[in-house]
């Protein structure tokens, strides 16, 4: 017999695309728009899954969802939502639902998802686990969504995280929400950055010592990790851990217990781990010097943040939160105007959400009116440098160290490859920028237009995907 599937959803042509998709899987679709309708529809019939929009035109729909649960306890629930923030997230992943979309969804993964749901349904696992309010974090680009669905994945267990994202791409924000979010967020939150501590004191500040470990050791000290014990340690920088101290974090993360420098006894932890870098480790473990085990232990759950500029749709939103943040720490109030945002958006970002916090700060304080504008971006940024060659430089050898090390391509076809590699994203770097415009986008380039329209077939680069939509 075939499954039966609740399609809650008030946009009507999501509605229709996703149930004609799930009739020709083979499913039985009852579709309504409203919470009325659909607890009516849940008072007369089971269901073997239901897939739910967030806003209803009569409600919210993750709202009244334990009483939902109290009815219909093992139909699993999959979220659909357009209001792509990591709050929704977590309240998706708080109503136990089973699954998260952030519109707009890959119709493939959804029905995926449905598959993997009744598969379950019938297997009668159930999901667990509360949490609470969310963190200021801002941005509800696609890029982002993935974070944050990664972000509700790892709340209920204490799987150990690694963080990748170049700096200032928000990596402790991770951390301090996987911690603030999670079944941990009574205990403490240690974090201790590899970069910012001389290499000789770094195995004491994690482990502690024992009074007369070393020169200087005139008392005994707690570490991080026993700092963090029912809590979680943020291990930031991890790229820059020297190597006698990767081995003694080996040893305690797999056995579970730490032993102080100078101490004889094992001493039982209980940290969760979250790790973070914004260097590649790949070449550092081909080059010997991050090692291999280490890397496998922490990337168990790998979260990758993207870097601003290939989300600068959320740079409006993050710039207005921090003029917001800006206020509260005394400066006047300041709105943004959209030219301004623009003008923003427009920069290269190398120093990503940290830099862009910093500018905002910058243009608040020397703002001469209510609204920052166009001119008074150019005026603050103007020195700055931005996007000099030697940077743009610098980014793509250590972009090349990393192809270099993943890649390691056949003797003969190193030049092309590295070629390829690189070719392709800066012409759609080239498309995206000037809309889809095939020609100001070979005139940006210094190409010929004939030889852009050679190399889009080449490429298999489709231009008209970065047409600019309305
Ligand atoms: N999505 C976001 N929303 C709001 N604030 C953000 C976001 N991402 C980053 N920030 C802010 O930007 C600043 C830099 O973020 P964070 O320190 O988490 O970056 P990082 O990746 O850990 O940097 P580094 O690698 O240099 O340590 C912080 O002030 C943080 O609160």
């Amino acid at each position: 017999m075939s499954h039966s599937v609740l399609l809650v959803e008030d946009d009507r042509a999501i509605a229709t695309v996703v149930s004609e998709a799930l009739g020709e899987e083979g499913y039985r679709v009852t579709a309504c728009t409203s919470i009325a309708r659909r607890d009516a529809l849940l008072a007369e019939a089971e269901f073997d899954v239901m897939l739910t929009d967030i806003v209803l035109e009569d409600g919210d729909g993750l709202d009244d969802i334990a009483a939902l649960r109290s009815k219909a306890p093992a139909m699993p629930v999959i979220v659909l939502s357009a209001q792509n923030t990591l709050d929704t997230a977590v309240r998706a992943s708080d109503s136990e639902a089973f699954e998260y979309f952030p519109k707009p969804f890959d119709l493939d993964a959804l029905l995926r998802a449905v598959a993997q749901a009744v598969a379950r349904n019938e297997g009668g696992a159930a999901a667990t686990g509360p949490s609470d309010e969310g963190l200021p974090f801002i941005g509800r680009s696609q890029a982002m969504q993935s974070v944050y669905r990664m972000i509700t994945k790892v709340l209920r267990n204490d799987l150990t995280v690694l963080v990748t994202g170049e700096s200032g791409t928000g990596k402790e924000l991770v951390a301090e929400a996987i911690h603030q979010l999670g079944s941990r967020r009574t205990g403490p939150f240690v974090a201790i950055n590899m970069a910012a501590i001389p290499h000789d004191l770094i195995e004491s500040e994690l482990f502690g010592h024992e009074r007369g470990a070393f020169t200087g050791a005139v008392a005994q000290a707690i570490g991080k990790f026993e700092q963090a014990n029912g809590g979680t340690l943020f291990l930031d920088e991890i790229g820059d851990m020297p190597a006698e101290a990767q081995t003694r974090l080996l040893r305690a993360l797999q056995s579970g217990s730490i032993r102080r420098v100078g101490g004889r006894n094992e001493i039982a932890v209980d940290v969760r781990i979250v790790a973070a870098t914004n260097r590649a480790l790949a070449p550092m473990i081909a080059a010997g010097t991050f090692r291999e085990d280490l890397f496998y232990r922490l990337n168990v759950v790998p979260i990758e943040l993207p870097p601003l500029r290939d989300r600068r749709e959320d740079i409006g939103a993050l710039a207005r939160h921090f003029l917001g943040q800006a206020e509260s720490e005394g400066l006047s109030r300041h709105t943004i105007t959209d030219a301004a945002v623009d003008a923003l958006a427009a920069l290269s970002w190398r120093g990503n959400v940290r830099e862009l916090r910093n500018v905002v700060f910058r243009l608040a304080l020397n703002a001469r009116q209510d609204a920052i504008d166009r001119t008074l971006v150019e005026e603050v940024v103007a020195g700055e440098n931005h996007s000099t060659e030697a940077e743009t430089s610098d980014s793509f050898a250590s972009a090349l160290d990393a192809f270099l090390a993943e890649a390691s391509p056949r003797p003969g076809t190193l030049y092309h490859a590295a070629l390829a590699r690189f070719e392709k994203p800066l012409i759609e770097h080239a498309l995206r920028s000037m809309d889809g415009n095939q020609l100001r986008a070979a005139e940006l380039l210094g190409i010929n237009r004939n030889t852009l329209r050679k190399k889009l077939d080449e490429l298999e680069i489709k231009p008209e995907r970065f047409a600019r939509r309305r």
